[in-house]
């Protein structure tokens, strides 16, 4: 019997939200007008550099948290956009021009050292960051007629607000304050855009992420590019304020990582995770610095050390982490049952067969001296369902892989249809899903961390850029997959059963054309397979075709047009699935004798 339910939009996002907002707006009133009215020159102190310190955080949080990409050298960054603020200031240039200046040499140098880093898995762009900020320190020491070397540089006392320099504390405030205003809004535009959520979908599971269309090396380039500009222009105010800078100071590891730490304790990843760690920490350190003078030298590594150590150990997400845990098992009071999956309305007769939409011709792949796949080569239709079956083993995977971009054949060739009416021949995942392929993983791969709606957004994103439009279509998608209830759950806390609809929801998203299924039915209940199948027939009616590999054999019986028997990776058997199931050689390596007594 057909389920035809109508998709009604859930309920806005929870309320907690506004408590929120309202503590948020209450930091940053408190940040400005603290100072501005107890009016003492240690406060304004304090004030602006706990501005500075967040802005700096924040920026760094893009590409540490965001990203995942750990920097424990932007200091590197900070250090440009002071010696090119001064030595422009010098040469009689503003330093609201030099900032700019600083900012755009800090991108060239972040895009140059990232992208052979971003390319690789591995902590190449931590160690990378770290060495880069040494020789930039060393370049610093060298080129001393131009950076005073050693002996560091001053500025040439001129006041007022075209040379960022004053005599009053409360210019430099309003400065500062602005400056980590334009790096928290800078930091909320980016999550709350398209950008942010492939930021966190390619932190989470790269793969997954390239396999829903997602640029990852660009995103990242991107995410590190505006990282090092918000920095640099902080590094330029801060040498302003500071009036004096010297390599030692400025490109310094531990400086770097202070900036880190004010993110790792307020909470890593969140939007204003950094300005918190800055406001709790900051003051405490400035403060004994102030009563214990030079006794407390390195008392703010002491400070940062134990704050971090209290916090690893009891909020290993940090403050932010720890309050959003409070609220998200609020927002999460929903049923223990998954929903069913609901199918769409079924064309009363079935859409003819349209062309081919994939030619695969003489697959070869090998490990070494493995051969996994020897000359494997099949068609697929508009509209047509390609069942892919096999023991455990025999090469499926291996094939999807190399039909979806993820694996490089050593021989053959895959040749996509295209909107134009032309065959492509597609070489990375971004080709295959611009050509409209779409796969899900064998082995779920959910970005943990995000909810259920965002996992699917990632998905829709692909064609629906804006963030309510990809919501909208995550919502619709969700309900259609049973997965509504959850929908502001994060992702890790599904059963099996869920992850792999969220798997089939986030590739439905993306409105495939070619959607390639890898045992998608595995550990799910018998009623579910059943709408699952009525689910799959409803998406091939609306002419998208389907490669699926599956071992539940009811549902490749009942789904595929066709059926393909891939055995030590060549194919045995092509046919219909009723005539396959009979092939001697099949039972033989497959389904075995109890196969063809059983009634199905
Ligand atoms: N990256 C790799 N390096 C070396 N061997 C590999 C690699 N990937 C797959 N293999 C091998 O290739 C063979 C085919 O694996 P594949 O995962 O494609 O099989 P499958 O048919 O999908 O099996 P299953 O049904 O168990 O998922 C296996 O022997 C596997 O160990």
């Amino acid at each position: 019997m057909q389920r035809t339910e109508t998709f009604a939009p859930p309920a806005a996002r929870p309320v907690y939200l506004r408590p929120a907002a309202l503590a948020l707006a209450t930091v940053l009133a408190a940040l400005f007008l603290i100072p501005v009215v107890v009016g003492d020159a240690f406060i304004y102190h304090v004030f602006i550099t706990i501005c500075i310190f967040a802005g700096l955080s924040t920026a760094w949080n893009i590409v540490g948290g965001y990203a995942g990409q750990l920097s424990l050298g932007h200091a590197m960054f900070y250090g440009i956009g002071a010696y090119a603020g001064m030595i422009l200031m010098n040469m009689g240039v503003s330093p609201w021009i030099g900032m700019f200046a600083g900012a755009a040499v800090a991108v060239v140098a972040s895009v140059v050292i990232s992208y052979p880093c971003f390319r690789l898995h591995g902590p190449f762009f931590a160690l990378a960051t770290i060495a880069f900020l040494e020789v930039f320190r060393v370049l610093a020491l060298h080129f001393r007629d131009v950076t005073g070397g050693a002996m560091g540089m001053m500025i040439e006392l001129k006041l007022g607000w075209e040379w960022m320099v004053f005599r009053e504390r409360l210019p430099a405030l309003v400065i500062a304050y602005g400056m980590m205003l334009v790096c928290l809004g800078v930091a909320w535009a980016i999550r709350e855009h398209r950008l942010g959520y492939y930021l966190v979908a390619t932190r989470e599971r790269e793969s997954a992420a390239k396999a829903a269309g997602v640029q990852t090396v660009r995103v990242r380039l991107l995410a590190v590019s505006a990282s090092a500009a918000l920095t640099a222009m902080m590094g330029t105010f801060h040498a302003m304020y500071l009036t004096f800078i010297e390599p030692a100071a400025v490109f310094s590891l531990t400086f770097s990582i202070q900036i880190a730490m004010f993110a790792l304790i307020g909470g890593i990843g969140t939007i204003y995770g950094p300005l918190l760690g800055a406001v709790l920490l900051v003051p405490l350190t400035e403060i004994a610095r102030g009563a214990l003078g030079a006794q407390a030298l390195g008392l703010h590594g002491f400070v940062y050390g134990v704050v971090l150590l209290l916090v690893v150990l009891f909020m290993p997400n940090g403050i932010m982490g720890a309050l959003s845990r409070f609220t998200r098992e609020k927002a999460a009071e929903t049923p223990s049952q998954a929903g069913p999956v609901v199918s769409m309305p079924r064309a009363e007769t079935r859409p003819p067969l349209g062309a081919e939409v994939m030619r695969v011709e003489g697959l070869q792949k090998h490990f070494g001296g493995l051969h996994v796949t020897n000359n494997v080569s099949f068609t697929l239709r508009e509209g047509e369902i390609l069942g892919l079956i096999g023991p455990n083993g025999a090469g499926k995977t291996t094939v999807f892989n190399m039909i979806s971009g993820f694996m490089r054949p050593n021989g053959g060739t895959v040749s996509v249809l295209d909107r134009d009416g032309k065959m492509h021949q597609p070489v990375s995942p971004g080709d295959f899903a611009a050509l409209g392929v779409g796969r899900t993983f064998q082995i779920v791969q959910p970005f943990a961390s995000m909810t259920v709606e965002e996992n699917i957004m990632v998905g829709a994103f692909y064609r629906h850029p804006h963030v309510n439009d990809a919501r909208e279509v995550a919502r619709e998608t969700a309900h259609r997959m049973g997965l509504a209830p959850w929908l502001h759950a994060e992702a890790r806390g599904l059963t099996i059963g869920g992850l792999k609809r969220l798997e089939v929801a986030r590739v439905m998203a993306m409105q495939p054309r070619i959607l390639l299924l890898d045992e998608v039915m595995a550990g799910i209940n018998q009623t579910d397979v059943r709408r699952a199948i009525d689910l799959m027939l409803s998406i091939r009616d609306t002419g998208v075709s389907i490669i699926a590999i599956e071992h539940v054999m009811q549902a490749v019986m009942s789904l595929s047009d066709r059926v393909i028997v891939l055995s030590s990776g060549e194919i045995i058997a092509e046919g219909k699935p009723q005539d396959v199931v009979r092939d001697p050689q099949v039972i033989e390596a497959y389904l075995g004798k109890d196969f063809v007594h059983a009634d199905h």
